[in-house]
């Protein structure tokens, strides 16, 4: 498996955002992570780039056990780009002082590359994210919302990473460059790289991952093949979810029966 997460718990002071939550993804699959806001879905990414430090549990990145490391040995990992974690927001994980090219180049001049080789390896990356390549030369700031995105995706792509978390990546994007995104997303899966998918809409992720885990209130409630969770999902947060979904289910979808799943969500509760 290209990335393993098993049992992590994750305390914020007194909130338990994350309930031994597990869920793997093996190299060339794209798994998505779905759940409503506050589920805990970041605090999962968080853990695994290390950006946080889970109370309990496992996390193995290309085999390598990474759960214990700190400061020093975290930074090297990161250096060598194995895993990369695409922010929700481009806006605030881009340097505004930094041209695109330079923002792209950067994780490779980290590593001690030459410059010309990663200059060239800009361009290409561009080129697979549909970036024109006048736009190498702004700053973020002179780019629109989905140029940005695909600017934070090339930059992550550089170092070849073998695992990708993307924290909704097409939930700021308009339909047409949303369609455009989710067909580059697939075709990254050709290349090897184990992608990690987290939305809030079931409906961006079942067209693109091959299976989806469901996190309610910091716990993985259920996880299966996508077309399982779409149609014969079983637990009752899930079946609201797919009931919610509007490209999912026609209009008439039954809005009794979410009335009754929501009910029945009150009567199991959440995770004590
Ligand atoms: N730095 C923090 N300090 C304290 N509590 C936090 C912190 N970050 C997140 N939380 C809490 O942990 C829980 C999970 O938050 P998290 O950001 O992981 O959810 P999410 O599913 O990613 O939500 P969203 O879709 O809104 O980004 C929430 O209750 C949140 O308030």
């Amino acid at each position: 498996m290209s990335l393993e997460v098993s049992n992590l718990d994750v305390h914020y002071g007194r909130t338990h955002a994350l309930r031994g939550a597990s869920l793997s993804v093996a190299a060339g699959e794209t798994v998505g992570l779905i759940g409503e806001t506050g589920s805990g879905k970041s605090t999962l990414a968080r853990a695994v780039v290390g950006l946080v430090r889970p109370s309990a549990g496992r996390v193995t990145v290309a085999g390598e056990d990474v759960t214990g490391y700190r400061g020093r040995r975290w930074r090297a990992l990161r250096r060598r780009g194995l895993v990369q974690y695409v922010f929700q927001d481009p806006l605030r994980s881009l340097d505004p002082d930094l041209t695109v090219e330079e923002s792209i180049v950067e994780p490779l001049l980290i590593q001690g590359r030459p410059r010309r080789a990663a200059a060239e390896r800009a361009r290409e990356l561009a080129a697979r994210v549909h970036l024109d390549e006048a736009l190498l030369s702004r700053l973020p700031g002179e780019l629109s919302g989905g140029q940005r995105q695909r600017v934070t995706v090339a930059r992550a792509l550089i170092t070849e990473p073998r695992v990708v978390i993307l924290d909704e990546p097409v939930s700021a994007l308009d339909a047409a460059t949303r369609v455009r995104a989710l067909e580059f997303f697939k075709q990254l899966r050709a290349s090897g790289t184990a992608l990690l998918f987290i939305s809030h809409d079931l409906g961006s992720v079942a067209g693109i991952a091959d299976r989806i885990a469901v996190l309610y209130q910091g716990e993985i409630v259920e996880t299966g093949p996508a077309r399982t969770i779409v149609n014969a999902a079983e637990h009752p947060y899930t079946r609201l979810l797919v009931g919610s979904a509007p490209t999912l289910r026609s209009a008439a979808a039954d809005r009794a029966e979410r009335e009754e799943l929501r009910a029945l969500l009150q009567t199991i509760g959440g995770p004590a």
